[in-house]
Parts: structure tokens; sequence; C-alpha cells
């Protein structure tokens, strides 16, 4: 059975979600499923905006030969050829072989590495800024390179000003029959999700996103329809302003993180003591993990949202626990910049190496602040280091108090 739902009269979602997917790219876990978001334009033209996932693909076409109902599909905008979104190409120009792809270069030289099939006899090539009339709608084309891939597009709608974004404001987390961002709690439902898909999937191209945003700045939008998650047509600012503040790399909240590595409990103890003490200091809202037991992209959307970062970690083999390091160079892979941050190392017989560990990774990403000289532990922290948590806990409350 068909599963659609009217976007606008002329304009229909034939998306659909997948609860059952562990991993999206098989690396990030997806507790709440996601959403693989399709629209069908049916005006004197029919168009549809992207396809799906394979995972998806049986009721995505049901849907569609739902919505044409008997009427041939004429234009097939691919905006990103990521194949969770451009799984069902080759099947489309099998179904409707008049079919026009549009694209650009780079979304044509990627189609022919992905498929065996010829489709060059489909092409139809856009450039920037060209518009492509179906009727009473007129679709206009700019091209968002490395807003996660290079050959991303963003397609705007001229008559009803709606933007099909890509997969820019996509979040993770199926739907729930409610397709728009004002019928859920967005907040409560989908923005740790939202951010933690930003920073783990976009997060590298802030550049690329903030050129974009300049770009469509002087257009009018009063509906956002991403590839993934709800659909925005109210309080469009809102998810514009933290587009902004993410890709920026500005913290949404001041405010501190606590991430640790420990295999005996000794950098824990020591951890646990100073957020004891930050919280009797007066900071609330603290954030705590353990890098082997929560999966990095959550920590990392953590990173993303608050100014500080208070890195804990034993030393191993002469060098930092691994564990730690792959997530200080994933933060650093994903452009992770502007935070203030203090260090905590551990080590048995080797006094200096995983501070020193810690500051070189740090160090090596962009305006990455350390605000106090690290606190180092030999194997267990004593009530004699105590007077030194306490500067360190000051020195990580003045900072945040600065930020106001
Ligand atoms: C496999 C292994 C390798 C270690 N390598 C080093 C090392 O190279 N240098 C050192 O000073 N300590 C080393 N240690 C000691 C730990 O860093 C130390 O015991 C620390 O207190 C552990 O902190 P934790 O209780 O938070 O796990 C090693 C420990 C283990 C288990």
């Amino acid at each position: 059975m068909h599963c659609v739902q009217e976007v606008t009269p002329q304009i229909f979602w034939v998306g659909g979600n997948d609860r059952r997917l562990e991993r999206f790219e098989n690396m990030f876990p997806l507790p709440h499923g996601v959403a693989y978001n399709s629209y069908l334009i049916m005006d004197e033209k029919t168009a549809l905006m992207d396809t799906v996932d394979s995972a998806i693909s049986a009721l995505f076409l049901e849907n569609i030969t739902h919505v044409l109902n008997g009427r041939q599909l004429d234009y097939l905008v691919i905006n990103h050829m990521e194949p969770d979104h451009c799984a069902n190409i080759e099947e489309l120009v099998r179904r409707y072989p008049e079919v026009k792809i549009v694209g650009n270069k780079k979304t044509f030289q990627f189609i022919g590495q992905f498929y065996q099939a010829p489709l060059q006899k489909n092409f139809y090539a856009v450039q920037e800024g060209d518009e492509l009339s179906l009727g009473r709608h007129t679709l206009k084309f700019f091209f968002a390179p490395m807003v996660h891939w290079p050959e991303v597009m963003l397609t705007y709608e001229q008559s009803e000003r709606i933007l099909f974004s890509a997969d820019a404001f996509g979040t993770f987390g199926a739907l729930s029959g409610n397709l728009f961002s004002d019928q859920a709690d967005f907040e409560a439902v989908y923005l740790e999700e939202a951010r933690r898909y930003y920073a783990n999937i976009v997060g590298k191209y802030g550049m690329q996103v903030q050129t974009a945003l300049q770009k469509l700045s002087g257009v009018e939008i009063r509906m956002i329809c991403p590839l993934h998650g709800p659909v925005w047509r109210s309080n469009l600012s809102y998810i514009l302003d933290k587009y902004d503040h993410w890709s920026k790399y500005l913290p949404e909240k001041n405010g501190v993180v606590l991430i640790y590595a420990s295999m005996y409990g000794n950098t824990e103890n020591a951890m646990n003591v100073l957020a004891a003490k930050l919280s009797q200091k007066g900071l609330s809202d603290l954030r705590m993990y353990d890098v082997s037991k929560t999966h990095p992209s959550y920590i990392i959307a953590d990173a993303w949202k608050y100014s500080h970062l208070v890195f804990g970690a034993p030393t191993y083999n002469m060098g930092l626990y691994f564990v730690m390091e792959a997530l200080l160079r994933d933060m650093a892979g994903l452009q992770l910049q502007n935070r203030q941050v203090a260090l905590v190392g551990n080590y048995t017989w080797a006094p200096g190496v995983v501070v020193k560990a810690l500051r070189g990774l740090v160090e090596g990403m962009k305006n990455m602040e350390i605000i106090a000289p690290p606190f180092e532990i030999n194997s267990a922290m004593k009530p004699e280091q105590e007077p030194a948590l306490d500067q360190l806990a000051e020195a990580i409350c003045a900072s945040v108090r600065q930020l106001g």
C-alpha cells in the first residue's frame, strides 16, 4: 500500500522511513531510525526531487506510481548522488524511459561511476542559476559543492518559494507520521539528532555551508524540504540560525563537556572529582562521557553544542589511549574549532607523555585554547593533589563565566 503525504496541493512527499537500519553509513547508530525523503511535483510537467535508499525502494516506487496515476515522469532532479538518495535512478529510467535526469557535470560523472546502464540519453544538464519551467512551478538550481558531496545542488521552486535542500537541514530520526517540523516537538524529538547529523555528516564543510547560506540570503524561502527528517514550513529562522551557528563552529551554549578514557577507573575518578567541583562552583548542565562506552558521534554532537571540553585519558603503550586518540582525530577531521579546552592525563611510569599527546592533537585543531596547565595523575589521584584540581576547576569556571 502506498504511503504519501501532501506537502502542498501539487507537491507530494513520496519518501519513507527505515527503523531497521542499525547504522547510517555503517557507522552512526540510528536509535530512532532515519527518513529518506523524496518529493514529486505534479504540474503540466511532473518532476521528482531525488530518489531514496534501496532499503525502501519498493514502497517508493509504489508511491510514485500512485501519485503519477498513469502520467509519465518528465524530470528526475538529482540534488545529491549519495547512494541513500539515488538508489533508484536506473529503475526509474526503466519505468519512464523518456525521463530527463536533471543534474550538473559532476552529477553525470557520478551516475556513470555508480551505474552500468547507459543513461546519457536521459541527461539534462543545468548550470548554476538555470531555470526549468514545469507549468505553474519553476525550478531554479543553486550549486552547493561540498555541502556534503561535490555535485550537490539546492533546487528552489519559485512559485511556492520552496527550497529542496539536499542533505542540508536534514536530521537522523524517522518521521512518525508527522511530516512537518511544527507538527512534532522538534526540540524534544529531533534537535539532538539534527545536531549529531550535522556535526558528523556535514560538520567538516562549514565554510561551504556558509557559502550556500549566503547564496540563498536574498532568496525568500517559505518551506525547506530536506532529504532526511521533517519538512520546515514555519519558524524557518530557528533551523537557519542553528545551521549558521554549527557551520561557523560557534557553540550554542556556554558549558562543559567532560570526556574521559579509563581502563581501571583512576582517570574516571579524577574526572568525577573535577565535575563535582565544577558543579559546586555553580556550573550546571555538565555533560560527561566515557569514550569507550558512548559512540563518538554523540560526543562530537555535544562538542559542537558546548563551549568547553575537558579531555582526560591514561597513557597506553607510551602514547595516548587509542579510543581517545581516535575521538580527537575524528573531531579534528570534522574541523571542530573555537573551543576552550582543559586536559587531564594519567601515567604510571612515563610522566608527560599523555598530556603531550593530548596537547598535540588539540593544538592541531583551529582556535582551540588550552585554558590551564594540564592536570597530571600518577596512577591514582591523591588528596594532596586536590588544590591543583581546585585551581583547574576555578580556571574552567572563570573561562565559562567570561563568555557570559
Ligand atoms: C596495557 C597498558 C599499557 C600501559 N602503558 C603505559 C605506558 O606506556 N606508560 C605509562 O606511564 N603508563 C602506562 N600504563 C599505565 C596506565 O596509564 C595507568 O595505570 C593509569 O593509571 C590507568 O588509568 P585508569 O585507571 O584510568 O585506566 C599502561 C597500562 C596498561 C593497562
